[in-house]
């Protein structure tokens, strides 16, 4: 992992150490260790310069944190962008980053060159057990063996079951609503009802894990969701210190208290749902449905103590470890997809009529979508990958360089951190012209064809991309057709477009949705043209 410019991982990890005086010297003399640690930044700073990339000039220790100051953050890539072209370096403190602005690139980057890209740098410092193992951030042979079980576990799930699974959730999602349409005809927030829904639901059809958060907030998973998103807001100046001076991390998450109080919480509860699922089903002779079923009953090669081959099913720990990861990669997401598709319908009326005549055609006014109903449903699918492109939940994805390599002329040094910028792709006129206007038929296949594949990854891509995006695409829609069988959705008094926004690090409503929603009338739709 070392490289001729001296920026390895473990040298800049140093680095840092060094630099923030964390780390005695050993036997060098203090003038030694001083003109070492100067040659070093020296060479440190400038690798941008060697390598012939365009960037903001970094001062040393803290890189271009001044640009980000007190500013959001997606606005200065966007500036970047402008200034620096596609492809341009900037340092994050000590750690040079290459931000890609390019559909080629990021291709090569997240699929031609993953045995150099497989790592993903951490996105939340405050991490506890059992978050060392969550597939989000773990990597090599323990990844590769964690996704191979997840994986086929999501490909063996019982889709039907876990669709019709959501119908109770559904059922008391609606009377919620229903209450709230009652006592604010004018309008109210639909977000905190909407991570309820999306909670309950992927928690009771993927675990069969009973949260209930619409009726009970103080839900540990509801907590949870909050604290964790909370902790790893850019917002959150301790976490964001950490990110960019990781060997800080151990002093500063000492005030993380809340959030690693509800995270032990968190994984206690999962330990028992564990232990009772295990308890309550014969495996030996009940079908497996959902995914823990999957993932509990699932085996797999490994080596005992003796180093031999042997067969063996995932222990309890491991299982919730998988748990955890695949609860940490929907909280956040799903909710703010949702919100976000319903804001755009709110905006966009005869988009919104469309999507309604296709919900009815495939499912009435009443019925619960099966399966086959929601994989017809692809003008829905449109306008949520719209709602996505101008409100890109994910703006990104990122991955460590592991291996000194040059890519269609541009350097990569092992240690440096990649920044694939797609939110970028996504106002940009040349891929998607007038890209202020909500214009689902740009994801039509026609459309589709004639841009880059790259220019639109919602949920990333390469043997990294999303474990859970089907699922996470059922229930969006789920939700959807719930809303718009009963109401029409329309702007409130209080609707802001465009809507404020922060990034947790997920990009998600900053203060819900508002929104009025007016019931529908029984009886046939209006057929929209066109
Ligand atoms: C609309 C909802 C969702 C969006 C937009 C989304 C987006 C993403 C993105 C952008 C990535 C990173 C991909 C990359 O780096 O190339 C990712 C990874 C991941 N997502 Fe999702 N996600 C969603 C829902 C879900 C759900 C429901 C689950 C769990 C059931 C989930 C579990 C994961 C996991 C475990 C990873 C890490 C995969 C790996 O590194 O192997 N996501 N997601």
């Amino acid at each position: 992992m070392s490289s001729d410019n001296g920026i390895s991982v473990q040298v800049y990890y140093k680095l840092t150490r060094t630099a923030l005086f964390l780390q005695p010297p050993n036997n060098t003399t203090k003038v030694h260790e001083a003109n070492h640690v100067l040659g070093y930044l020296q060479k440190l700073y400038s690798v941008f310069e060697r390598i012939n990339l365009p960037g903001p000039k970094p001062k040393w220790v803290i890189g271009n944190l001044k640009e980000f100051k007190d500013r959001n953050p997606l606005e200065v890539f966007k500036e970047f962008r402008k200034k620096y072209g596609k492809i341009y370096g900037f340092f994050e403190g000590f750690r040079p980053s290459i931000v890609v602005n390019d559909p080629e690139m990021t291709k090569e980057i997240l699929v031609k060159h993953f045995d150099k890209f497989g790592v993903r740098p951490v996105y939340n410092p405050f991490t506890y057990y059992p978050d060392h193992l969550n597939l989000f951030t773990t990597s090599g042979s323990l990844w590769k063996q964690q996704r191979s079980i997840v994986a086929t576990a999501f490909n063996k799930i019982n889709m039907e079951k876990a669709v019709e699974n959501v119908k109770v959730t559904s059922d008391i999602f609606l009377a919620k609503l229903a209450k709230l349409v009652e006592y604010h005809p004018e309008g109210f927030n639909i977000a905190t009802l909407l991570d309820g829904f999306t909670l309950d639901a992927f928690a009771l059809s993927a675990f069969n894990y009973e949260v209930n958060s619409m009726d009970d907030p103080d839900a540990i998973l509801m907590q949870f969701m909050t604290e964790t998103l909370n902790a790893a807001s850019t917002e959150n100046k301790l976490a964001g210190i950490c990110r960019v001076y990781e060997s800080l991390t151990p002093i500063l998450k000492i005030f993380d208290y809340k959030h690693r109080r509800v995270h032990m919480k968190h994984v206690e509860k999962m330990r028992q749902m564990v232990q009772l699922t295990r308890q309550q089903k014969n495996y030996t002779t009940e079908s497996t449905d959902n995914l823990l079923d999957h993932i509990i009953t699932r085996t797999f090669s490994s080596r005992d103590e003796e180093g031999k081959v042997v067969r063996r099913a995932l222990d309890d720990e491991e299982i919730i470890a998988h748990l955890h990861s695949l609860i940490g990669g929907g909280l956040g997401t799903l909710n703010a997809a949702l919100e976000f598709v319903v804001h755009c319908l709110a905006m966009n009326q005869p988009e919104q009529q469309r999507a309604y005549d296709e919900i009815f055609a495939q499912c009435g006014l009443n019925e619960h979508p099966t399966v086959a109903a929601l994989k017809n449903m692809e003008y829905l699918e449109m306008v949520m990958n719209e709602a996505l492109r101008l409100y890109p939940c994910a703006p990104g994805t990122a991955r460590m360089c592991t291996q000194d390599c040059t890519i269609n002329g541009v350097e990569f040094k092992a240690g440096m951190m990649i920044r694939v910028m797609a939110f970028t792709l996504y106002e940009d006129e040349e891929y998607f012209p007038q890209p202020k206007k909500f214009m689902p038929e740009r994801f039509n296949t026609a459309a589709k064809k004639e841009r880059h594949p790259y220019t639109f990854i919602p949920f990333g891509q390469g043997p990294r991309i999303c474990v859970g995006m089907k699922f996470g695409i059922y229930l969006i829609k789920i939700a959807l057709v719930k809303i718009l069988q009963k109401y029409v959705i329309v702007p409130s008094s209080k609707t802001q477009d465009p809507l404020p926004t922060v990034l947790r690090p997920m990009l998600a409503p900053r203060h819900g949705v508002f929104i009025k929603l007016v019931p529908r009338r029984t009886g046939p739709p209006v057929i929209s043209q066109g």
